[in-house]
């Protein structure tokens, strides 16, 4: 069984996805509500913070997802007490008795997320050292860590690699730094803010990443008593206090899962209402669903999004940072880009490889060619390299059934969703990978109305 194979079969059984293969017969728009709730890149996050704190906490709206169980479990391992019930998205965490976890357990959970990094500032805070086993994730690029090591370095943890994971010490404890990084990445910031929290003295961050769910995991930490500013020019500074509550909170909604959502409605010529969208986060996205010939309404409780009828326009994007164009969003919207009538750009400058998706697409009888060059109008880390990071896409082309494999969740998404839209059927195999950050989408297609078979 590959890795990639095992994740999904992992990802699959946690959900109670019988099996990893679905049959679709496309051709139908998809129509109704949906729910969306916490964000994956936020909840799981929020769920580390928790061990920071002396008291226990409460978050609401958690997503049944595997990355959730994938983070509770190693909670457990670490001490924490955990209750969930899955019908409110209420979880209580207790950290009253944080310990040690057996290197052994800890690795058990080796490849299934990249969360596991997170854990390295509030471990050495509670225990003095830390395990972290290799990491998950999607494969779209290399995904270093250097910027993590570096970051925690600064702060006086001392760092082993070991063949499987890395073993760290605070012999000294952890003192706040003045840390610059090379990316605005979302990681990094987030292991300065986790860890900054209580160390001794000041941290400075620059060039920090600003995404929605780091300010509401700043918001959590807040709540926990933490002190930390962010001004205008991607500069945080955190004081580091000597101890923290648990937290009471509701996270923010999965933006990335909402304009997914909205791509699917795009291409199945469909009308999808996301309950629990908001447009505030969605602002960039919005825009270019808009640009893209898709319409939208935005009401208190969700936003539609639909087909308008007429033809899809074609757009040129460039993902990037926030408050630029999410590269999570990219992929599905990939394919609604099929579907219009001209040439559509994308210059993938977050990740070196995420265009792996679209051998499929082609299969299904699209049109997208693959450039190393830079097809856009801003630097780029991966342009004087051998990265097929540019995409162009001419349509619109028929897409017809095919058998295709899931090769990452964002990547899976696009392709059920290509699915849905081709003519014949489909069948689309390693499909529990998606259950990392799509709560229920099963149900949700049911509730849609698609056409399909699960099979074992
Ligand atoms: C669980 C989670 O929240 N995942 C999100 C998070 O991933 P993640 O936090 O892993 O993404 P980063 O923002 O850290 O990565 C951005 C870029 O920085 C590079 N980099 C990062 C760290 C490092 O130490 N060295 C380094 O070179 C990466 O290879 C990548 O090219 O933000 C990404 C960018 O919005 C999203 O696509 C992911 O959905
Ligand atoms: C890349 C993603 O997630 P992760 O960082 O968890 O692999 C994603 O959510 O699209």
């Amino acid at each position: 069984m590959s890795t990639l194979t095992q994740d999904a079969a992992r990802a699959g059984a946690s959900v109670g996805l019988d099996g990893d293969r679905i049959t679709f017969r496309g051709g139908r728009p998809l129509k109704g509500r949906i729910e969306v709730r916490g964000a994956k890149n936020l909840v799981t996050k929020a769920m580390v913070a928790a061990l920071l704190g002396e008291e226990p906490s409460l978050l609401r709206q958690v997503p049944d997802i595997s990355d959730v169980r994938v983070v509770s479990g190693l909670l457990e391992l670490h001490g924490v007490k955990i209750e969930r019930d899955t019908e409110t998205g209420d979880l209580h965490l207790d950290p009253s008795n944080v310990e040690r976890a057996h290197m052994a357990e800890i690795n058990a959970h080796a490849g299934s997320s990249r969360i596991p990094i997170l854990f390295c500032g509030p471990l050495l805070h509670r225990l003095g050292e830390a395990f972290i086993p290799d990491l998950g994730g999607c494969r779209i690029g290399d995904r270093p860590i250097d910027f993590h090591l570096e970051v925690l370095r600064n702060f006086g943890a001392d760092i082993q690699k070991l063949s499987e994971g890395i073993r760290m010490h605070a012999p000294n404890g952890l003192t706040g730094a003045k840390v610059e990084l090379p990316y605005p990445s979302v990681g990094a910031t987030e292991q300065v803010l986790l860890t900054a929290v209580r160390a001794k003295g000041r941290t400075e961050l620059r060039n920090a990443a600003i995404e929605p769910e780091i300010m509401d995991l700043i918001n959590i930490l807040q709540k926990m008593g933490a002190i930390i500013s962010v001004d205008a020019d991607r500069v945080i500074r955190i004081e580091g206090v000597d101890r923290l509550t648990g937290y009471s909170h509701r996270a923010l909604f999965d933006r990335n899962e909402a304009a997914s959502w909205a791509s699917a409605a795009l291409v199945t010529k469909g009308d999808i209402f996301v309950g629990g969208a908001r447009q505030g986060e969605m602002l960039t996205f919005l825009n270019v669903f808009r640009k893209a010939g898709g319409a939208f309404e935005i009401e208190d409780d969700g936003i539609r999004f639909f087909h308008p009828g007429g033809e899809l326009k074609p757009v040129v994007i460039e993902t990037d940072v926030h408050p630029g164009f999410m590269t999570d969003w990219q992929q599905p919207l990939v394919v609604a880009l099929t579907q219009a009538h001209g040439t559509s750009i994308v210059h993938e400058t977050v990740y070196e490889q995420r265009f792996g998706f679209t051998d499929a697409l082609v299969e299904m009888g699209a049109d997208i060619e693959l450039h190393r060059e830079c097809l856009g109008g801003q630097y780029c880390r991966f342009g004087q390299q051998n990265f097929l990071h540019s995409a162009i896409i001419s349509g619109p082309t028929k897409l017809h059934g095919a058998n295709i494999e899931v090769p990452d969740l964002r990547g899976g998404f696009s392709h059920l969703i290509a699915a849905l839209a081709a003519e014949g059927t489909s069948t689309v195999s390693n499909v529990g990978i998606i259950s990392r950050g799509y709560e229920n989408f099963i149900q949700k297609l049911e509730q849609l109305g698609a056409d399909f078979t699960v099979e074992g």
